[in-house]
């Protein structure tokens, strides 16, 4: 098991071939974030003092292009204030966020860094309850600045087609004309995350997904996360352990405490690490 060390990629003579341009990383298309060094964000020495008190300590990690990380550690370790980091909600007080090799998150607005592409889930479901789950999907593909439609005009077949496949893997297909206000606690969730997805983020954060799920919407979740594994760049905070083994599988599992990076390794390593049984775990 490692500690996180990040190596600076910003003072190395990175190639920047895919800087400014449309680039792609095995499967994935990168929109001009430069991920030469295959990491979609970099957090170095980030602290955040909140009255005297630091709720990150010299915080680092790095988080690779497609990759599944999970983050855990006990309540008051920093999570929350990691994620308000990178989305720009909160400003650091020292640090660097660096959204692959050349973008500084901490000089963009919340707006701006959703607009180049960060996405996050928020514990509670927020989508449009009135509105039809097909409605929804359509609705959030519109608003994904990246697509060249406005809210009326009509989708076309490849968009249609879009939406059927995120039905598929959210497995909502049989509930696409159900307002979405009816839907079940996790089949909003569900929702939500296809939301998102319908904008293309290159990374997406979620809060507690599985939070207030039924034990079956629980490992729902996970088949849904690990149908994402290998697509998309997530970084799921959650407090369930069996949740977390199941979608951590032979990935990175880090452990937070006190505002910094306490351990890190697979999910049998930490489980296995006596600081984390001893802070978080419990014997
Ligand atoms: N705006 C704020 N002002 C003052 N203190 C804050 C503020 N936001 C967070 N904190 C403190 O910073 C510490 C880290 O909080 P944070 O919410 O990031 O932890 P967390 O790991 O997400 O916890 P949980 O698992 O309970 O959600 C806590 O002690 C919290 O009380």
């Amino acid at each position: 098991m490692t500690t996180s060390h990040t190596t600076n990629p910003h003072s190395s003579n990175s190639q920047d071939a895919s800087a400014g341009g449309e680039a792609s990383y095995g499967r994935f298309k990168t929109r001009g974030v430069d991920t030469t060094h295959g990491a979609i964000l970099y957090l170095e020495s980030i602290s955040v003092v909140f009255d005297g008190f630091k709720a990150l300590n010299d915080l680092s990690l790095d988080i690779g292009v497609g990759e599944l990380r999970c983050i855990i550690g006990p309540n008051g370790a920093g999570k929350t204030t990691m994620m308000d980091v990178i989305t720009g909600k909160t400003k650091p007080t020292s640090g660097t966020a660096f959204f692959g090799q050349s973008i500084d998150l901490t000089k963009m607005h919340e707006s701006q860094i959703a607009d180049i592409g960060i996405g996050r889930k928020f514990q509670r479901p927020t989508v449009f309850e009135q509105h039809t789950v097909f409605e929804n999907l359509e609705l959030a593909m519109k608003m994904n600045k990246g697509v060249k439609s406005t809210l009326f005009s009509r989708l076309s077949g490849e968009q249609r087609d879009k939406i059927g496949e995120t039905l598929e893997l959210l497995r909502l297909t049989s509930e696409y004309q159900r307002e979405a206000g009816l839907l079940s606690h996790g089949q909003k969730q569900w929702l939500e995350i296809g939301m998102l997805l319908m904008q293309e983020p290159l990374l997406l954060l979620l809060d507690e997904p599985v939070a207030g799920m039924t034990d079956a919407e629980t490992e729902r979740t996970g088949e849904l996360l690990n149908d994402l594994r290998g697509k998309h760049s997530l970084v799921v905070v959650e407090h369930d352990m069996d949740f977390v083994t199941q979608i951590a599988q032979q990935g990175k599992v880090t452990v937070l405490c006190e505002g910094s990076v306490l351990a890190e390794g697979t999910m049998a390593q930490v489980q296995s690490d006596e600081r984390v049984i001893e802070v978080y775990l419990g014997r």
